[in-house]
């Protein structure tokens, strides 16, 4: 029986579950650091926090970091690598990801989604529901693409960065580490690190009073 730990009891966590199953994983144990308070999602019991995961490496095929902010994931990932755990990638059976594509470990690509021939996405990204990575992309540690977000050719982007739901990024653009793109925008120049843009095109964030 292939056993996966789920590191992150939320709504990601779900999902990465349910992929799981999907792609043959035949049981889900989840580990939160909100136990013994949290004590189960939806139907599944969560079985203890994270220092309680660290010590049962010997129960699990592998384990899975299902934390949203990538960051965290990486620093999640990095912990349960150290010792000893296998960490698992998961893809949803609806999912494309060309044979010619490298998906980095404890990274999940969520139905519908589509990768692209020689894109290459580093540890722990998310390819959300719908979203799309054109060809030749390179990703870093921990970017996530949300739902129905699209991603054009030879488009690189930084480590941890966010692009939001129904973004979109046209062919050629580098895109830095910590940027925020936001729900819907168009992004048509370079970005660098750090910054948030939102609109078509995009444009950084302001506040207006
Ligand atoms: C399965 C899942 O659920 S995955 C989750 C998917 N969710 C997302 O992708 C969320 C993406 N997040 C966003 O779009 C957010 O609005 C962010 C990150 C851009 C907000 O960034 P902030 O810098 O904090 O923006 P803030 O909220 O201060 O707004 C600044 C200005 O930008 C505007 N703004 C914020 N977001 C957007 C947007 N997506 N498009 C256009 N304008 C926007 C605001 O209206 C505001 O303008 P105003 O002062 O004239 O009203």
């Amino acid at each position: 029986m292939q056993v996966l730990a789920i590191l992150g009891a939320g709504g990601h966590g779900k999902v990465a579950a349910d992929c799981a199953e999907l792609s043959g994983w035949q049981e889900i144990h989840f580990y939160d650091d909100a136990w013994p308070e949290k004590s189960s999602v939806e139907h599944w019991p969560v079985h203890g926090n994270s220092r309680r995961l660290l010590a049962r490496v010997g129960d699990y095929d592998a384990a899975f970091v299902a934390i949203g902010d990538g960051k965290r994931r990486k620093g999640k990932s990095d912990e349960l690598k150290q010792c000893g755990f296998n960490l698992a990638s998961l893809v949803h059976p609806s999912a494309v990801v060309s044979r010619y594509a490298t998906l980095g470990e404890g990274s999940m690509v969520v139905g519908g989604a589509v990768i692209n021939a020689f894109a290459h996405l580093g540890n722990g990204c998310v390819i959300n529901t719908g979203a799309t990575v054109g060809h030749d992309c390179v990703l870093g540690f921990g970017v996530h693409v949300a739902p129905g977000a699209n991603i054009a050719g030879h488009v690189v982007i930084g480590d941890y960065s966010w692009i939001g739901i129904g973004a979109k990024i046209i062919q050629d653009i580098r895109v830095g580490a910590d940027v925020t793109i936001g729900a819907g925008a168009t992004v048509i120049t370079h970005l660098p690190q750090g910054v948030t843009v939102v609109g078509t095109p995009a444009r950084p964030s302001v506040r207006h009073q």
